[in-house]
């Protein structure tokens, strides 16, 4: 059962460190799994204690943040690890567009955490056993065309490209969806075991059906600490070691793309600058490569100046020119007009927060929204002035693979 906010009870939290429970997925009923992780380490969670629906409009981080506040400050805490993510945490998925519904924060009756040598267990209220049963597979997967058609969405970067030269805004982001039909309910567990296996050096991520493996971490703050990687820049691998290193080079030296990034760059400077009393991003970018593409990447590291909570510093951040454009609002009306979807979590942040303001929140990318049998697939690519529309087509399908791999295997 799920209490809703403002009721007057208290949550009663408790968080105690206990032995390394290895591979953490496999600790995870079938329902509702939440979890953030990275290289075998973050935060799984299931049962729902408390689940607040976050209402639309341009001040929804902010009330998210206040109705978190007034919970976490009256929950009877017992923390005997006190670490970032110990005590109360809620996952949270934002929408892309502030005025789409569907935000939603979540606190998990139980969290189970591994980080740095240490592991423990919170739990929330009264507990009941979650029953752990066996991966189901999906059986066979059926794709079908989402908003828009392949060819109708290479029309649509077509139009974008129009736009941009005609100077109305100098980037934009396109995304495109996939629908996908499975013969039996999609185990969620499943997809992120998959995911975390074959993109180690991403974020699995799992929040109320949003499930994926981003490699675009928005921020992660660590008491004053702000970090942020900032990707934008693609080019699909090759397909041996040469290839792959000719290509990798090619995007490193391609101007459009380098001026892609410079683009997303800057605008986490101008969304991170005022919060922070130090600011240090790499004049270079570097190259990231995963299993199924290669991006440019800057990591960014900051020190608050004043008390930010996580959640402020994604106020800020969010859209950042990597899913967003530039400028941004000009950018999201080509978006709203071209792209003929609502692009739901898709793009939106996700990740968790803690009682301290601490929490690490990701970019929704390479992510599917799962309900039941159904899937809905997302990806997108930064359009500039000089995109071609049939690379942006293969650049998307690469970006695609992601969940595909996770659905089938
Ligand atoms: C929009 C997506 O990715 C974003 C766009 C990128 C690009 O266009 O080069 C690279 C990384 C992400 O910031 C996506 O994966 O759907």
């Amino acid at each position: 059962m799920s209490v809703a906010l403002g009721s007057t009870r208290p949550l009663v939290v408790r968080t105690t460190p206990v032995d390394d429970p290895g591979d953490l997925f496999t600790r995870l009923p079938e329902t509702a799994p939440y979890a953030w992780t990275r290289h075998g380490e973050g935060l799984v969670g299931w049962g729902e204690a408390v689940r607040v629906a976050v209402p639309p409009g341009p001040r929804r981080f902010d009330w998210a943040r206040d109705r978190l506040s007034a919970m976490f400050a009256e929950a009877l805490v017992e923390d005997d690890v006190v670490a970032p993510g110990s005590g109360p945490v809620a996952f949270g998925s934002f929408t892309f567009d502030p005025e789409s519904p569907g935000s939603v924060l979540v606190v998990p009756r139980t969290i189970l955490a591994r980080r740095d040598g240490r592991a423990w267990l919170t739990t929330v209220g009264e507990q009941r056993l979650g029953t752990v049963t066996p991966l189901r597979d999906p059986g066979r997967i059926r794709y079908g065309d989402g908003s828009l058609t392949a060819p109708e969405w290479e029309h649509a970067v077509a139009r974008a490209v129009r736009r941009i030269r005609s100077g109305l805004l100098e980037k934009t982001v396109l995304a495109r969806d996939l629908t996908a039909t499975a013969e039996r309910p999609i185990d969620v567990r499943l997809l992120l075991s998959r995911l975390a296996r074959r993109y180690p050096e991403c974020y699995t991520f799992s929040c109320s059906g949003l499930v994926g493996a981003t490699p675009e971490l928005l921020v992660r703050r660590t008491g004053e600490t702000v970090e942020s990687l900032v990707l934008a820049g693609t080019i699909p691998r090759g397909t041996d070691r040469a290839d792959d290193m000719a290509r990798g080079t090619a995007l490193f030296d391609s101007e459009k793309d380098r001026y892609e990034h410079t683009c997303a760059v800057e605008s986490v400077r101008e969304a991170l600058g005022p919060l922070c009393s130090e600011l240090k991003i790499p004049e270079v970018p570097e190259l990231l490569v995963l299993s199924n593409v290669q991006h440019l990447a800057s990591p960014v590291t900051g020190r608050l100046s004043a008390g930010a909570s996580v959640l402020d510093v994604v106020a800020a951040m969010h859209p950042t020119a990597a899913v967003g454009g530039t400028p941004t609002e000009a950018a999201l009306e080509v978006i709203r007009e071209l792209e003929g979807m609502d692009r739901a979590g898709y793009a939106g942040p996700v990740g968790w927060i803690d009682a301290r303001g601490d929490g690490e929140w990701g970019i929704a990318l390479r992510c599917a929204q799962i309900e039941g049998v159904n899937a809905r697939l997302f990806a997108g690519c930064g359009i500039m002035g000089d995109s071609d529309p049939a690379s942006e087509l293969a650049e998307a399908q690469a970006k695609l693979r992601v969940m595909q791999y996770a659905l089938e295997g």
